[in-house]
Parts: C-alpha cells; structure tokens; sequence
C-alpha cells in the first residue's frame, strides 16, 4: 500500500504542473498592476495625498458589488502611499481591518491599539480603556492614521458606536489624525447609521462599477500569464470563464475562481492542457460549492422547510417518471414540513412564517416560487428547486437535528 502510494506521488510530482504558480490566483493575491481601475484608483489617491502633506483625508466610502476590485484598489493605493511616505519621511501608516473577522468594537480597537505597541487582552477591559489606550498611543507622535474597514456593514450590524468614535476622534487629539475609509458591497448598509456618523463617514463616496466581459478577459490575461505554463490554455478558456463571470454582474472573483478551478481539474486528470469542458465542470462545482455552504449555514428550520421541498421535489420526479405530471404548492410544503416537525420535535411554525422562509430561500436563489392563479380557487405559490436535489439533500441530512429524517416516506408522511 505505502509503496504504491509512494509511486503515485512520485508520479504526480513528476508529471510536469500546468501551473507556474498558483497562489496568484487566490484571493489573498493583490496584483501589482490593476487594469481598469485608473479612475477609481486616481480618484483615491487625490483625496488621501492630504495625508503626504500631514493633514487629515477626508473619510470614504467605497461601494460596489462583489469582485469589482474595492478591496484590491484600496489596498494597492494604501501600499503605495504607505512607501510614499516613507520615502518623504512623513509619519504615515494604512491599517487594513477586514470586519468580517474582526467583527467587534473591541476586537477592532485592540487591533489597532496593538499596532501601535499596546499589549491589550483578547477579552476583558471595558471598551473605553482599549479606546483610550488606542487613542493615547497614537496620539504620541505626528502622524496620520488610514483604517480601511473592509466589509464594514459586518461591523456595523453590531452596533455603531466605535464609527462614532473613530469619526469623531480628530477633535480630541492634539498630534495625530485618523481618517476612515469604509468598504462595502452593501449599498444600503448606511440606512442604519447614526446620522451623524453617517454623515460624517461619507465625506467622500466612490461607486465601483461591475466590470463588463471585455475588462474582465483583461483581468484573467494579465493574471493568466503568471499563474499557468505557457501554452497550457486553450484560446477559447478565458473568453468563457471572462463570459460566465461577466453574467454574474462582472465579479473578478468568480472569473478568477473559475480559471483556477479549470486548471485544478484539468491537473486532477492529469492532462497537459485546460480546456472550455474544464471551464464547464469548474463552473458546475463552483455553483454546487456556493449552495452546500449557503445551505449549510441556514437556521435549522429554513433548513426543515428546505428539506420538506427536497422530499416532495424527490416524490414529485417519480410521480413524473410514472407519468403523472405534478407541482409542488405551498400548502403541500407546509403539511410535510408539520408532519416531519412532529417527528423529530420541532417547535411547529405558523404557515405565515414558513411562506416567509421560503421567500427568503427564493431570494438565496435555492428555489424559485411562482404565483400561479388557481381560478376560483384563488392564487398559489408553485414552488421548484433552483439547486441540484441530491447535493441539497446531503447537506442538510448531515444536520443531527435532521438525520433522524433520513427514510422519510413523504407519500404516508413517516419513515
Ligand atoms: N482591476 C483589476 N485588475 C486585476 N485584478 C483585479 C482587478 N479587480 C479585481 N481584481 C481581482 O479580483 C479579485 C476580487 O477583487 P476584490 O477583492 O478587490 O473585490 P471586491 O470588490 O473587494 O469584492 P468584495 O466586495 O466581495 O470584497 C481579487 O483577486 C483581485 O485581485
């Protein structure tokens, strides 16, 4: 056994990657060079060049859809001026915060009081101290300060006091400047500010535009060239990945997945060159990922009322396969789903409330309900599944809440 094992990884590292490195095509990568964003790009380096000269920048607001280069934008302008600074000896530094992690006020203030030589705990202090911690440290010396809060919605779903702070710091410190920039693919995300701090964060706004299929090719080229071998890509592989991407409102991201995946399953089959059915399977597996993890995360009854829909789309197929041609409405939803609450003891929702969590699945693109009049019987929702049953059905029957349902006879309504 170990022997063959060696042989085939021996084989495997000899046979020759398609790939000349990888890593660059991981979203951790921030390319040096970023084709169509010069407006963006200039529009930002106008507003924070005040800091080269010792003053405060104005706050910011970076709002666009996924993929469209926020991040990757704001990084890149904030290294840049970071070495500007450095080269014309001006106390200058850019902390970058992604609040999907560090998604609390403490967790932020520590992070930036740590940056600036404070030993604060993960947990304890009250959140004044770490703020005056922070405060006291940065206001040392002369010196300005770049946060770029990524994905700050994250941060402000959990109240919006520390934005208040932050925005309101300059007043009480004697040397040093802070200024803000917020990034967010949540357009609407303000409406639930303080006004004040809302006011105050958007002193500049910036609208990231999606990038259309031609700047997205563009992309995948100039990245293309330093993650693959030359000549291991089919002509016809970045047009597609660059089209696909295109229709999903021009995200970078996916066009970018999309070409690493090609070449991964490409590699998985051992074959020398990458091809539009790579970019088809990778396509396939992407979208099977993104719903296996949108599932998985859903409340456990979001994930009943799903599985009812499953099981009924399964009984639906044979009775299709027999013949019979049948549809799922919302009422026969809800009847199965009380019956397989009742037997696993689960508390029973109101029909309103399951119509509501469908919708909800409706708008996470897993099913698509349609109203359908039923003549003197009223209207009715018909409901189908937007997403491949089997993968759906794995996914939620590893839930332990919901393995008790496996065998489940929707027909008589038990096991
Ligand atoms: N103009 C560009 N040139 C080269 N690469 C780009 C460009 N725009 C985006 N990318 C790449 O596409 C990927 C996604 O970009 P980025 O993370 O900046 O998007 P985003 O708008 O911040 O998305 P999200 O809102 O989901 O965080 C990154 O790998 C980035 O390097």
């Amino acid at each position: 056994m170990t022997s063959s094992l060696n042989q085939l990884f021996t084989r495997l590292l000899e046979s020759e990657s398609i790939f000349k490195n990888k890593e660059v095509l991981r979203h951790s990568y921030t390319p040096d060079v970023l084709v169509h964003r010069d407006t963006q790009t200039e529009e930002l380096a106008t507003i924070l060049v005040s800091a080269l000269r010792g003053e405060t920048p104005s706050n910011i607001l970076i709002y666009g859809k996924t993929g469209t280069g926020k991040t990757a934008v704001t990084r890149y302008v904030g290294k840049e001026l970071e070495n500007m600074s450095e080269r014309m000896n001006v106390k200058c530094s850019v902390i970058y915060v992604n609040c999907e992690v560090i998604d609390t006020q403490y967790r932020l203030l520590a992070n930036l009081a740590r940056h600036f030589g404070e030993d604060i705990p993960m947990t304890g202090w009250p959140t004044d101290q770490v703020f005056q911690k922070f405060k006291e440290a940065l206001d040392t010396q002369e010196q300005v300060l770049i946060v770029i809060l990524d994905e700050i919605d994250k941060l402000v779903k959990k109240g919006d006091d520390v934005l208040y702070n932050l925005s309101r710091m300059n007043a009480n410190l004697k040397r040093a400047k802070v200024s803000i920039i917020g990034v967010s693919n949540d357009l609407k995300f303000t409406d639930f500010l303080d006004p004040r701090v809302k006011s105050s964060l958007g002193e500049e706004e910036i609208i990231y535009p999606p990038y259309d299929a031609d700047q997205i090719r563009d992309i995948l080229y100039q990245r293309a060239a330093i993650a693959y071998n030359d000549n291991v890509l089919d002509g016809s592989v970045i047009p597609l990945c660059a089209a696909l991407a295109a229709q999903e409102h021009g995200d970078a991201r996916r066009a970018l997945d999309l070409l690493r995946v090609s070449g991964e399953i490409a590699e998985r089959k051992e074959e020398r060159k990458v091809t539009e059915s790579h970019v088809r399977i990778a396509q396939d597996k992407i979208e099977v990922d993104r719903i296996v993890e949108v599932v998985r995360t859903l409340p456990t009854q979001s994930k009943l009322v799903l599985f009812s829909i499953v099981m009924l789309n399964l009984s639906v197929q044979n009775q299709n396969q027999l013949g019979q041609p049948s549809t799922i409405t919302t009422g026969e939803v809800y009847n199965i789903y009380r019956k397989m609450c009742k037997s696993i003891d689960m508390d029973i929702l109101t029909q309103r409330r399951v119509t509501d969590l469908m919708s909800e699945l409706d708008m996470l693109g897993i099913i698509n309900a349609m109203v359908v009049s039923k003549g003197r019987y009223g209207r009715t929702k018909e409901i189908s599944l937007s997403v491949p049953v089997k993968n759906t059905y794995d996914v939620l029957i590893e839930d332990y809440k919901l393995n008790p349902l496996q065998g489940y006879n929707v027909k008589v309504g038990y096991f």
